[in-house]
């Protein structure tokens, strides 16, 4: 059993308070491997911004969940070294789908955790939900609950419309669970086709406009919790920039296209105290190793594919924390 204060991690909560008074959002960024980590410290040290470094469970099969704990330990030191005197990182297990998993992220020192039981009958996944809370708070380890189910695949669920938050249900599971934050559906997605092009409209440069968020089922949800942290999943851009980049050096990224930033700074100016990034930087670390691969053939050293990627997605996390989010400077 290893607490997450011991690794100088923090947990959510006054991360929140703070940034919901301030009309801000955290960062939460899914990392997978020692590039994506390292650039999204960089971007936090560069910009003095609080961090969400978020483990999914396809990162747990694929890096492996202990070895992404040491990172993120490791990931601490190296703020400090970047000149961060005191770093506030949070390591969050991201979907977490059962108890166990939870639990034994939990006992290995992640500071937070979500268990997502938005695909289940409301009563079990309240259940569900306050038998995590219940253990999690003996270590003051924080608890994303989620309401509502995401479009498209979510959860190993693939639900073909949004079924948006019900705002008449949130106080109930809030009360009945004591989790400490809550993700819900007001029409963002996971992934990099978030809309069909059938979805949108178009601007009269012909680009795809996708149809606006719920904001008033997100205002229906603040009424009902006044200054209670809610979390936004399925918060990429889809940059167009990167998906360009990718499709001409030999992508095939069809009708790619996320949420508008514009609506992403409006979210993040209210009770959204937590925005959730990871296609985003996919495409960032794409973009890069594509235009390596066609530009320079000769080229074998990973580092000089990797490298750039690394740039190009701490490029993107800073534009975000400065440009959209808002978290800059609020250390
Ligand atoms: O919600 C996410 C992780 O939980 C990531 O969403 P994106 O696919 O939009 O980056
Ligand atoms: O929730 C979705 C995240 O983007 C993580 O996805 P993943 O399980 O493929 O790593
Ligand atoms: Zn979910
Ligand atoms: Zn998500």
């Amino acid at each position: 059993m290893i607490n997450y204060k011991d690794l100088g991690l923090v947990n959510t909560k006054e991360m929140f308070a703070k940034a919901i008074k301030g009309g801000y959002a955290i960062p939460a960024y899914n990392f997978n491997n020692m590039e994506q980590l390292q650039a999204i410290i960089q971007a936090a040290a560069e910009t003095k911004s609080p961090v969400i470094l978020q483990v999914s469970k396809g990162a747990r099969a694929y890096a492996n969940q202990t070895l992404l704990r040491y990172m993120a330990e490791g990931a601490v030191e190296y703020a400090k070294e970047l000149g961060l005197e005191k770093p506030q990182i949070v390591l969050h297990l991201d979907h977490g789908d059962s108890f166990e998993t939870c639990k034994s992220c939990i006992d290995m020192g992640f500071s937070s955790v979500m268990i997502d039981g938005s695909s289940l009958p409301y009563d079990e996944n309240v259940a569900l939900t306050k038998k995590v809370v219940d253990y999690a708070h003996q270590f003051d380890v924080t608890v994303e609950g989620e309401l509502g189910v995401l479009a498209g695949v979510e959860d190993d669920v693939v639900a073909e419309e949004h079924t948006y938050t019900k705002p008449e249900e949130v106080v109930d599971f809030v009360t009945k669970t004591g989790c400490d934050s809550l993700a819900i559906s007001i029409g963002t997605s996971h992934g990099a086709n978030k809309f069909t092009p059938e979805q949108c409209t178009r601007d009269e440069h012909g680009r795809l406009v996708p149809p606006a968020l719920r904001f008033d089922v997100l205002e229906g949800v603040e009424k009902e919790l006044p200054g209670f942290p809610i979390v936004l999943h399925g918060s990429s851009s889809v940059p167009e920039k990167e998906v360009e980049t990718i499709n001409k050096y030999g992508g095939a990224l069809k009708d790619a296209i996320g949420i508008p930033e514009e609506q992403l700074r409006k979210a993040a100016a209210s009770a959204v105290c937590k925005i959730n990034i990871d296609s985003d930087s996919r495409l960032a670390m794409t973009a890069a190793v594509r235009e390596v691969f066609a530009t320079k053939p000769a080229e074998f050293d990973p580092r000089k594919y990797l490298g750039p990627a690394r740039e190009n997605m701490k490029k993107l996390y800073v534009h975000k924390i400065e440009n959209v989010l808002g978290s800059a400077n609020k250390l």
